[in-house]
């Protein structure tokens, strides 16, 4: 099927179907984007959120961090990670995340994958407060990880993106809808990952 073809092995994607998708690398420089992710993992308040599964309490394997505008607030302490407030450096993130895409983002979820072990299950990110075509933007600081995508529907359609250090993927059109995505853990040896995700809270 022509559609195997969307996801090259590198990091660059020709064919990206680009009403879901769009992907830019070097979206910051090498270095700039050593020195931010140092500097936030240093920086964040990190927090281990705890889910239930069934009948258990289980940890997620990774830590994150909530950052939001203070009209927002209310939604986000529903989530019960209480928010942040933002930082001059991701206020600066923020604006040249804005400046490329045109468009404002009101909050960003910092997930941090310490290592080959943390990941992020198989999911969507369609919450109601999110809207119905939700434009996420998300930026990836460090070790390349693969970035998978499923259709809902027919699990067998599944592509990779390899998200390298400082791109930028941007996540739109019905992707929440139609499809799910996860970031799966690698019997590889990994070092560290951020990744930010910037989104639209109604
Ligand atoms: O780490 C990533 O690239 C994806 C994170 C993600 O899917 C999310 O925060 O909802
Ligand atoms: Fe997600």
């Amino acid at each position: 099927m022509e559609q195997l073809s969307f996801f090259s092995e590198s990091g660059h994607t020709p064919g990206l179907p680009s009403d879901l998708l769009q992907y830019t690398p070097d979206f910051f420089s090498e270095s700039e984007s050593e020195i931010h992710l140092a500097h936030l993992i240093a920086e964040t308040p990190w927090k281990q959120k705890v889910v239930s599964m069934y009948d258990k309490q289980v940890v997620t394997p990774r830590l994150s961090a909530w950052y939001a505008d203070p009209e927002i607030y209310d939604y986000t302490s529903l989530r019960k990670s209480s928010p942040n407030f933002w930082t001059p450096e991701l206020m600066l993130i923020r604006n040249k995340i804005e400046a490329f895409t045109g468009i404002k983002f009101n909050s960003v979820l910092l997930n941090y994958y310490r290592d080959a072990n943390d990941s992020v299950a198989w999911h969507s990110d369609n919450e109601e407060a999110l809207g119905t075509h939700p434009v996420i933007a998300s930026l990836s600081l460090g070790q390349v990880r693969g970035f998978d995508i499923r259709n809902k529907q027919n699990h067998k359609q599944k592509y990779t993106v390899k998200l390298e250090n400082g791109s930028l993927l941007l996540m739109k059109g019905n992707l929440q809808q139609h499809w799910d995505h996860r970031i799966a853990k690698s019997t590889k040896k990994m070092k560290e990952r951020l990744n930010l995700t910037f989104r639209i809270v109604h």
